[in-house]
This record gives C-alpha cells, structure tokens and sequence, in this order.
C-alpha cells in the first residue's frame, strides 16, 4: 500500500511556523502582515472556505479583513473596493474568492488587484513572472502541492511529471513549478490520446481536471507518487443517505484503485485542500516582507 501524505499535518506545521515568524516581525519590525478577503454572493463551499481563510489568517496573528459583498454587486463596485486594497498600506494580501457570480467579469477583477498584493498568484503579471523565472506570488495550490512533493522525495531532479489539468489557477503554474524543479513535464487534459498510458508513464501524477475518480489504478505506474487536486462532492455510498441528500467528498482519483499501486498519495479530502490556506499565509507574509524591503527573513521558508 501507497505511504499517505498528510497535507492536513504538514499544513498545520507551516501555519505553525508562519505564525512564529509574524509575532517575530511584529516585535522586530513593527510589520503585521494584513490579508483581505472578499467574497460575492452565497456559495456555500465559498462561505466555508473564505471563513476558514479569515480564523486562519488571525490564528496567524496576521490583520484579517473579510468583504462579503451581495450577490448582486456591480463589477464597478467590486473593482472600487479592490482600488481602496490596493492604496491600504495595512493590507498587503488581496484575494477575491472564485467563482463570482457570472455578470462580474473574474479576469478584469483579478486584473485590477496590483500584483504585488495579489495573493492568489493569479495575476498576468504574476504568471509571466512564474514562466520566467522571476520571484513573484505563486498560485496556492500548486505551491503547496510542489511542497508536499519535496518534503515526500527530496530532489526531483529528472523525474517524469504527468500534469492531468490545464487550468490557469492549477494546472499550467503546476507545471512551470515543476519544471524549476528540474522535472520533465507533460501537461495533459481531457483531449489527451491515450491518457491512461500516459499516465503509466508518470513518477509524478497531478490529477486536477475536476472530475470526480477519473484516474484509475491501472493509470499508475507502481510506485508513483500521486498528488490529488480534485475536490468533488458526490452522493453518498449508502443509498439511503444519497436518498436522502447526503454527500461525500472525492478526489479526481480513485483512491482506494491507485493506494494499491502508487509509492505514495495524497488524500481527499487531508491531502492538497489544507496546503491552499497555509500557503495563502505564506504568500501574505511573502508579501508582507517585500513590501518593506525584508526578503532575508522568508530565507526559512524557501
Ligand atoms: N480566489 C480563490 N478562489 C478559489 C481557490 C483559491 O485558491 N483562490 N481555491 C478553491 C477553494 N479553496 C480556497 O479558496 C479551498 C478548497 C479546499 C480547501 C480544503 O481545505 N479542502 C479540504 C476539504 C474541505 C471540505 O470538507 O469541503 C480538503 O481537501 O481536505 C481549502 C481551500 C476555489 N476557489
Ligand atoms: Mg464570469
């Protein structure tokens, strides 16, 4: 059986330490990192998440600002709120949760965040500057995926990465960072000839294409390492509880198929969902430190 990685305990630890080093820059520096939030509308995996962001940020003893604005908010509102973020000097991470509701334009309002701000990495300025190498804010996700990785292998220096996903908030940075990693990457999706045979191929297997086990055991070369991106609610085992409305979260791999194949897996949930808020608090204080010039003190965290 596959060794798990536990994302919720390797999570848990870098908050730990972010933590440590925010009371530390406080006392030294006078610096409080500060995060807003700000969320459109009621989705109610959004609510979940965007209250999780604001107790974690505080449990971090950062400044913790969260919007909730109504559904019907006008772009023009929206894209006001995030100027007077940009002009706060106490905020030095803007995120807008995703999705919004469909009349708001997502690429303008990330567009409008200054890039310097712009915790979710989402930015073009950001994502040039990934795919060229510059320091700049990195996507959550694929950040924290890329941590669990170095921490379960150590160097992955040559090895095949198979990207399954060509989102821009996972997918392609996935691949630019492992790439830096000195991986050999293959990006695939849903229109891939002969993804499972692809997929044999990989000694790292990302599956972040959203949708519920698609990547079974036989797509895993034995002894992979298999980081699972998807988060997907699917009706409950028990036909009573599905009846009955009951759900269950799934990855976009069949877990109990590749376990019994892969080196190693990352749970759904405990495995890549809690690295997006603790790496959320890294890039805050990331930013945090650069906008006063105190790059050394992130050397701990590289
Ligand atoms: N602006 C952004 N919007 C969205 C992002 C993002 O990074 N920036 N990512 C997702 C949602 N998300 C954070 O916003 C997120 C998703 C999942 C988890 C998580 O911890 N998942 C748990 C399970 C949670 C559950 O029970 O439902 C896990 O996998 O263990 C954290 C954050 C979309 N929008
Ligand atoms: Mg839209």
């Amino acid at each position: 059986m596959a060794h798990i990685i536990d994302g919720k305990a390797f999570a848990a630890a870098l908050r730990e330490r972010i933590g440590a080093k925010v009371a530390d820059l406080i006392t030294r520096h006078g610096l409080k990192p500060g995060l807003a939030v700000v969320l459109v509308g009621e989705d109610p995996a959004s609510q979940v998440y965007v209250r999780n962001k604001g107790e974690q940020t505080h449990a971090a003893g950062m400044h913790s600002v969260t919007h909730r604005l109504e559904a019907s908010t006008t772009q023009e509102d929206l894209l006001a709120l995030v100027h007077s973020l940009n002009a706060d000097p106490a905020i030095h991470g803007i995120l807008v949760q995703l999705p919004l509701p469909a009349h708001i334009d997502s690429n303008a309002v990330l567009a409008a965040i200054d890039p310097n701000k712009d915790v979710d990495g989402f930015h073009v300025v950001n994502a040039g500057r990934l795919a060229v190498g510059l320091p700049g804010m990195v996507p959550c996700t694929p950040l924290g995926c890329l941590m669990l990785l170095k921490d379960h292998l150590g160097s992955l220096t040559g090895k095949h990465a198979v990207v399954v996903g060509r989102s821009n908030i996972v997918g392609k940075p996935m691949a630019q960072l492992l790439l830096q990693a000195d991986c050999t990457v293959t990006i695939a999706h849903s229109r891939t000839a002969d993804l499972p045979a692809l997929c044999r191929t990989a000694d790292i297997l990302v599956a972040a294409v959203g949708r519920p086990e698609m990547v079974k055991g036989d797509w895993v070369k034995p002894g992979a390492v298999v980081i699972d991106v998807g988060i997907n609610r699917v009706p409950a085992r028990d036909p009573e509880a599905a009846a009955a409305g009951k759900t269950r979260l799934v990855g976009d791999v069949a877990y109990d198929e590749a376990a019994a194949v892969a080196g190693a897996i990352t749970p759904v949930p405990g495995g890549v969902g809690p690295m997006t808020i603790a790496v959320l608090l890294l890039n805050t204080l990331t930013a945090a430190c650069r906008s006063r010039g105190l790059e050394a003190e992130l050397a701990e965290f590289a």
